[in-house]
C-alpha cells in the first residue's frame, strides 16, 4: 500500500525525500503531534475521585518519549507537539507539557468530566460518560510549523483539529496517523460527547491520504470500517480484548496484554503512540500493534498519564533491538508499509508479556505516582 501523502504533498518545494524517511543510522525521524492538552476530572458516584492532566497529546507524548527508537546521545525523542491551552492550565510543569509547551490562548483550557459508573464493568459497555465542560480554541493550519515531518499524529479530543488543519498535516508529513475521536466527536448543548458518521464530515475526503485510522470499538460503527479500509488501514481497539487491523485485502487480530485496570483514560492514545513507535522501529503494522496493546495496557494500570518504570522501558528496548535485528528487511523504506504478522510476532508478544510484569511492580514500589486506584477496577 502506498504511503498516505500523495507524492506532491510531503515533497513539494523541492524537499529531499531521503531526509524524511531514512532507515537506522540516518537522521532521526521527526514527528508532528497535533491535539490539545486538557483537564480531566474523574467522577464516580457523584464524587470527584481524580483530577489529572489529559488530552491525547499528553498520553501520546509520554509514550513516544518512552518508546521511540533513538540513539542514546539524541536525548529527547524527536517530535513536536502543537497544542492549545488557556491561562488556567494547571499542568504546565507536568513532564509532557514542560518538555513541549502548548500555545497559550485567551479561551480556557479544554476540560472534560468523565463520569464512571459501577454498572459499566462489562467488557463492551462504554466505561464512562464524557462531558466537555470547557473548550479551548481550535488548532489552525497556521499554528503548525512550516517544515516537513516524517510522520504526523492527529489526536484531537474536542474537535480542535480542524479539517483544514488535518489537510495541512497531510501536506507536511510523510505519513499521517489519525485517531477517529479527533474527527467524529460531537457535543450536545450540555457538552455530552456523541459521535457523527465520518462520511458526513469534511474529514471523509481526506481519508485516502491518511495512512492509519484508529478507532475504539465504540467509535468503529461511525467510521464505517468496510468503506474506510479501502482507503487506509483501520485499527479498531477493543479494550482488554486487544485490537484488530483491517486493510484492503487483509485483517488481523492482535492479542492484548494483561492489566489491572484502574483508569481507562488514555488507553487509546497510548495505544496509538505505541503503534507509531512500533512502525518507527521498523515493525509491520500487525507487529507494531503489539506495542500499541502493550502501552494501552500500561496506560489503564495507572490513573492519568502513566509513569513507566525505567527497567520496563529498558526491557522493551532490548526486546525490540533483538527481534528487529532478526528481521530480513525493514518495513519503513520510504515508500511502503507492510501489514502482515511477521515470523517474530509470537516471540515478540511473549517477550513483551514478560516486560509487562514490571508494571505492577512499579505501582507497589512508587506510591507517589498519583494512583488513586479506585477509579474503575476490573
Ligand atoms: N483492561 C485492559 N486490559 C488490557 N489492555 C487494555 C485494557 N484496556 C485497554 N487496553 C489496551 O489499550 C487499547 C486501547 O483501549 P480502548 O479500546 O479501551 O481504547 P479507547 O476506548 O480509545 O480508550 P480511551 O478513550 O479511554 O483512551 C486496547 O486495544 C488494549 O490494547
Ligand atoms: O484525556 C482524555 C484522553 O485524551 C482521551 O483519549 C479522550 O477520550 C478524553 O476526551 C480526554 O479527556
Amino acid at each position: 500500500m502506498p504511503l498516505a501523502a500523495e507524492p506532491d504533498d510531503a515533497h513539494e518545494e523541492g524537499e529531499d525525500q531521503q531526509l524524511l524517511l531514512t532507515a537506522k543510522g540516518g537522521p532521526a525521524l521527526e514527528g508532528l503531534v497535533v491535539g490539545s492538552y486538557c483537564h480531566d476530572v474523574l467522577i464516580r458516584g457523584g464524587r470527584i475521585v481524580g483530577e489529572t492532566l489529559g488530552g491525547a497529546a499528553a498520553f501520546v507524548s509520554n509514550v513516544l518519549d518512552a518508546a521511540s527508537p533513538r540513539e542514546e546521545e539524541q536525548g529527547e525523542a524527536p517530535f513536536v507537539v502543537v497544542s492549545k491551552v488557556g491561562r488556567d492550565f494547571a499542568y504546565a510543569s507536568a513532564p509532557a507539557p514542560a518538555r513541549r509547551p502548548p500555545l497559550l490562548c485567551a479561551s480556557p483550557t479544554t476540560s472534560f468530566h468523565a463520569q464512571f459508573s459501577d454498572a459499566a464493568a462489562s467488557a463492551h459497555a462504554p466505561d464512562r460518560e464524557l462531558r466537555r465542560v470547557r473548550a479551548c480554541d481550535p488548532i489552525y493550519p497556521a499554528d503548525l510549523p512550516d517544515r516537513r515531518f516524517a510522520y504526523g499524529l492527529a489526536v484531537g479530543v474536542a474537535g480542535e483539529v480542524l479539517p483544514e488543519t488535518l489537510e495541512r498535516m497531510i501536506r507536511l508529513c510523510h505519513a499521517v496517523l489519525v485517531d477517529a475521536q479527533a474527527l467524529i466527536r460531537a457535543f450536545d448543548g450540555d457538552g455530552a460527547v456523541g459521535h457523527v458518521a465520518l462520511e458526513d464530515t469534511p474529514y471523509a475526503r481526506l481519508l485516502p491520504r491518511v495512512a492509519f485510522l484508529k478507532a475504539s470499538s465504540e467509535e468503529a460503527p461511525y467510521v464505517g470500517v468496510e468503506t474506510a479500509r479501502r482507503q487506509c488501514c483501520v485499527i479498531v481497539t477493543d479494550g482488554r480484548d486487544g485490537c484488530r487491523l483491517y486493510w484492503d485485502g487483509g485483517e488481523a487480530r492482535v492479542a492484548p496484554f494483561p492489566a489491572v485496570q484502574v483508569d481507562p483514560t488514555g488507553a487509546g492514545d497510548s495505544f496509538l503512540a505505541g503503534f507509531a513507535a512500533g512502525l518507527l522501529w521498523g515493525l509491520s503494522a500487525t507487529d507494531a500493534a503489539l506495542l500499541g496493546n502493550f502501552f494501552g495496557a500500561a496506560a489503564v494500570s495507572q490513573v492519568g498519564v502513566p509513569t513507566f518504570h525505567p527497567k520496563m522501558l529498558q526491557a522493551v528496548k532490548e526486546i525490540l533491538e533483538e527481534k528487529i535485528a532478526k528481521r530480513s528487511s525493514p518495513c519503513i523504506n520510504g515508500t511502503t508499509f507492510t501489514f502482515d504478522r511477521s515470523s517474530v510476532h509470537d516471540e515478540l508478544h511473549a517477550a513483551l508479556q514478560e516486560a509487562a510484569r514490571l508494571m505492577p511492580e512499579q505501582q507497589q514500589a512508587d506510591p507517589t505516582n498519583g494512583n488513586g486506584g479506585d477509579i474503575c477496577s476490573v
